[in-house]
């Protein structure tokens, strides 16, 4: 189930047996779940059922400060640290680095969505289930790629402050710096692809209790192009993964002491209806749901001007976003 953003209508869509399905070449139709590894295999839900409505009796959670746990802190630090040194040594430029924490629930998956629909208006948010991969959602703020009528959008989302009401946010050297490498990055692995190729300038977006620094990105994919080429250009973006992708990968994958699965992949709308719009989403402010325990995902990128105190706070109030649906 979903609701993309700002939009009012949720779609339900459930396959009718418990196969395992995936994706070979991203000409299928349906609901598509992608780790961030893609050789794991990116699951298809197969539209067999397929239900639309409006949303009705939204409820406003309170945003009264919350107290998110210190654990996991030390653990956290020496990760961004041994980051921050391969970017000093010149192996990388930007990498992703991110953690898992662990809360218990009493809310239903159900009410815990609704709760997401409620409190996030402008993000893609989602509650996916099956039986053979598990029960996840989230409220994304960052597209990955959308493809309507031959036209294509994405963006170049990083930077991270809190939201604050009626303040402006101020961005510094580190957050313009980082975005600006996920738009220069976006350039140089989308433009091959494309007729032409427009990246916007970058503005603040407020996504929950956070801001972001965004430039939208648009273009018309040559004929030749297929979705495949975009996804694979893409995926992993800098905005989860860094530069350059191999390297940021292999250090990800080495150094992080958990599997991120579906977080930092991506979902949405596979060729819905038939021939008609993709929407992917990049799995970010998620959790995965395990009975009454949830594993909250939440990761920030690290450059040279990091400050791995501040990067530890930055995955706090990221997770913020989850809890407070809690
Ligand atoms: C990796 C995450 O956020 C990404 C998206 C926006 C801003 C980010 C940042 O400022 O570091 C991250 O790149 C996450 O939420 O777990």
């Amino acid at each position: 189930m979903y609701r993309k953003p700002n939009e009012e209508v949720v779609t339900a869509i459930f396959q009718s047996n418990n196969e395992l399905y995936t994706t070979k070449d991203f000409l299928e139709i349906g609901f598509v779940f992608a780790p961030f590894s893609l050789e794991e295999g990116v699951v298809l839900i197969r539209p067999d059922e397929c239900y639309r409505s409006k949303l009705t009796n939204q409820v406003k959670l309170n945003t009264k400060e919350l107290e998110v746990s210190g654990f996991g802190k030390e653990e956290h630090i020496l990760l961004v640290e041994k980051g921050i040194e391969e970017i000093q040594v010149g192996h990388l430029k930007k990498v992703v680095l991110s953690r898992k924490l662990e809360a218990k629930i009493s809310k239903s998956p159900i009410a815990i969505f609704k709760d997401l629909l409620g409190n996030y208006s402008n993000a893609f948010c989602y509650l996916f289930h099956h039986p053979k991969v598990g029960t996840w959602c989230g409220a994304t703020p960052e597209t990955l790629v959308k493809i309507k009528e031959g036209k294509l959008n994405t963006m170049s989302l990083a930077g991270t402050l809190p939201f604050e009401e009626n303040v402006e946010p101020k961005w510094g050297a580190k957050e313009i710096e980082e975005q600006q490498m996920v738009s220069d990055h976006i350039r140089n692995s989308l433009g091959n692809l494309m007729e032409d190729l427009k990246i916007g300038q970058a503005e603040s977006v407020r996504a929950g209790n956070l801001w972001h620094l965004r430039s939208g990105v648009k273009g018309v994919p040559r004929s030749e192009t297929s979705l495949l080429n975009i996804i694979e250009s893409l995926h992993p973006t800098p905005a989860v993964c860094g530069i350059p992708t191999k390297a940021a990968q292999e250090f990800i994958l080495q150094n992080e002491k958990y599997r991120r699965t579906f977080y930092t992949g991506f979902l949405g709308e596979l060729n819905m209806p038939r021939d008609g719009e993709t929407s992917l989403f990049v799995n970010l402010r998620c959790m995965e749901i395990k009975g009454d325990s949830v594993a909250i995902f939440v990761g920030g990128g690290i450059t040279a001007g990091s400050d791995p105190e501040k990067e530890w706070i930055e995955t706090q109030n990221k997770s913020k976003t989850m809890l407070r649906i809690l």
